[in-house]
């Protein structure tokens, strides 16, 4: 086995850089210059983590995560036990080399800047943990989403066949579970068939985070190794445990998995159980188009969920090509009038004799509000609680179409919603969730901390907090896919030429602009962008 690339100390050879000491930025466009590496002791008094942003040449950034030698000196390091694993002997390069990273944007021009890259995720020749030293936890909050059994499965058993480790607790009923909630052991055995089922075996919540709480708990029970699987808000959670996990000094990892069938956290690929959600919503796009298409002028809605987000409305039309019309809290709509969606029921009902609509839960919001009367309510995480939209657009349109007398319609709505976040994931989230739980494995065995484990451009990355939580991924309705969506369903964009330079504004989904910088980036390193 060649582990000659390979390197011990994950933060060997890079230029870590801490935002109390500006003088260490290279610019991304000037030659590399020798590191500048503020000492040990000065990390461990530091009071908060600041972004850790290595340089290199022709604009290369790297947007590092913590590591545990960031804030406790001499940590000891042992030899990999996968070095000795019959499985993974054979595999030439096994370890990940410490220079390693992906690329955020893969489109380049040829005289461009290499831009951000993040810690590429897997395997290393050294790692911090002895096995029997490790208490790990696994905890999930937040809404339920398909894999969610599939991640805390793969957790256990990679934990516990790559590395040895024998004692994981799942922590009961999300973050208030650490000081509230019973604790389950787990092992190999005991989740040996989860991944069949739906929903989460340690169950979930909203609300009751309490970061002192938290850590206290942590503390008590001696874990060392915290996995946290949510959506935006779970990691925002899990960024102020690191932070205080770190302001105690303490030997704990804390990684974040990211959740959310709405595909609404940015800089990853993808969610896992988002494919799983796209492939459910198909079923009850299909009963729609059965129930539309067997009546004169039938109507299909199908209400899917995306609170603030329409990916999956998005791409379950695409998927379908039975939709007539797809409407997201992207692009707003409006019904009467020109270029309004009666007008284009109507002319569609008569060119085809039925159709189907397709909305996410969060789109036309400020319609609904302004023809409902309601106060308007947060769940216990503080996220809005949204009207049915589904129920108030099918209602406006038998309410139209009976006002004019002229197309007598037939309509039927569909919620599928809970069915398809309660289904287990498919085959391919199923590996998805795989590599997901086996790269959180390996980063917090290296030491790593303060980061979330994600797909990016196909590859498994560590992504350090900040990123996932500064802002939410939307769909980007100047962009290809939005318009590959019209001249699928041929539906009006119902936005003028000023609604078109506003989208214009926004940045793609996934991909930065050339230049565009994170705000985290900017803030400590101006010049990078
Ligand atoms: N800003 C925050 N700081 C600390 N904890 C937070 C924050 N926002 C949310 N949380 C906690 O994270 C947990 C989950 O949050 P939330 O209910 O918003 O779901 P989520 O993780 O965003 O997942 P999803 O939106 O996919 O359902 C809750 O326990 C909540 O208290
Ligand atoms: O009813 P709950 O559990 O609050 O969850 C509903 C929300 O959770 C999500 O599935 C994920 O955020 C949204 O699409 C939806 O609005
Ligand atoms: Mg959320």
């Amino acid at each position: 086995m060649d582990h000659s690339n390979s390197n011990s100390n994950s933060n060997s050879n890079s230029n870590h850089i801490n935002n109390n000491n500006n003088n260490g930025f290279l610019h991304p466009n000037l030659p590399s210059q020798p590191p500048t590496l503020p000492s040990r002791a000065a990390m461990a008094s530091a009071p908060t983590s600041d972004p850790k942003v290595v340089t290199g040449t022709a604009g290369y950034i790297l947007e590092d995560v913590p590591h545990l030698t960031d804030y406790i000196p001499n940590l000891q390091t042992y030899p990999n036990p996968l070095q000795d694993n019959p499985a993974y002997s054979v595999v030439k390069q096994y370890f990940v080399h410490v220079d390693d990273s992906v690329p955020q944007k893969v489109v380049v021009h040829k005289d461009g800047a290499r831009g951000v890259h993040f810690r590429r995720a897997g395997p290393r020749q050294k790692v911090y943990f002895e096995a029997d030293e490790v208490q790990v936890a696994i905890v999930t909050c937040g809404g339920l989403c398909p894999g969610l059994n599939t991640v805390i499965r793969e957790l256990v058993c990679g934990l516990h066949h790559m590395y040895g480790l024998k004692k994981v607790l799942g922590i009961n009923g999300g973050y208030r579970g650490f000081y509230a909630r019973n604790t389950i052991t787990l092992t190999p055995k005991s989740v040996n068939d989860i991944h069949k089922r739906g929903g989460t075996v340690l169950g979930t919540s909203r609300g009751g985070h309490d970061t002192k709480k938290i850590v206290d708990s942590i503390q008590d029970r001696g874990i060392n190794q915290v996995y946290i699987i949510g959506g935006d808000g779970t990691q925002k959670g899990a960024s102020a445990i690191f932070e205080e996990v770190r302001r105690r000094g303490l030997k704990v990892s804390v990684v974040g998995i990211p959740k959310t069938i709405d595909n609404d956290i940015p800089v990853i690929d993808k969610s896992f159980g988002f494919d799983t959600a796209v492939e459910e919503a198909q079923r009850a796009i299909n009963a729609a188009h059965v129930e539309a298409e067997s009546v004169e002028n039938g109507i299909g809605v199908v209400k899917l969920m995306g609170r603030n987000s329409g990916f999956i409305a998005m791409h379950a039309t695409l998927a379908s090509r039975d939709v007539d019309c797809c409407l997201i809290p992207e692009s707003p709509f409006y019904l009467e009038g020109p270029g309004g969606l009666f007008e284009y029921i109507e002319k569609r009902l008569k060119e085809n004799g039925h159709m189907v609509i397709v909305i996410a839960e969060g789109a036309g919001q400020e319609l609904v509000s302004e023809s409902v009367q309601s106060m308007s309510k947060q769940d216990a995480s503080g996220n809005k609680l949204l009207q049915d939209v589904g129920l108030w657009i099918s209602q406006k349109i038998k309410d139209h179409f009976a006002e004019q007398k002229t197309l007598p319609i037939t309509l039927k709505y569909i919620d599928p919603t809970y069915m398809i976040r309660a289904v287990p994931s498919n085959a391919s989230d199923n590996v998805y969730c795989t590599l997901l739980a086996q790269s959180a494995v390996h980063g917090a065995m290296a030491g790593y901390t303060g980061y979330t484990s994600g797909l990016v451009n196909g590859r498994q990355t560590y992504i350090p907090f900040y990123r996932i939580t500064e802002r939410q991924n939307h769909v980007v309705i100047t962009d290809r896919m939005w318009a590959r969506l019209l001249s699928s369903t041929n539906q009006p964009s119902f936005l003028g030429a000023k609604g078109v330079n506003e989208g214009k504004e926004e940045e793609p989904s996934n991909q930065l602009p050339d230049g565009h910088c994170s705000k985290e980036l900017s803030s400590i390193y101006p010049a990078a962008c």
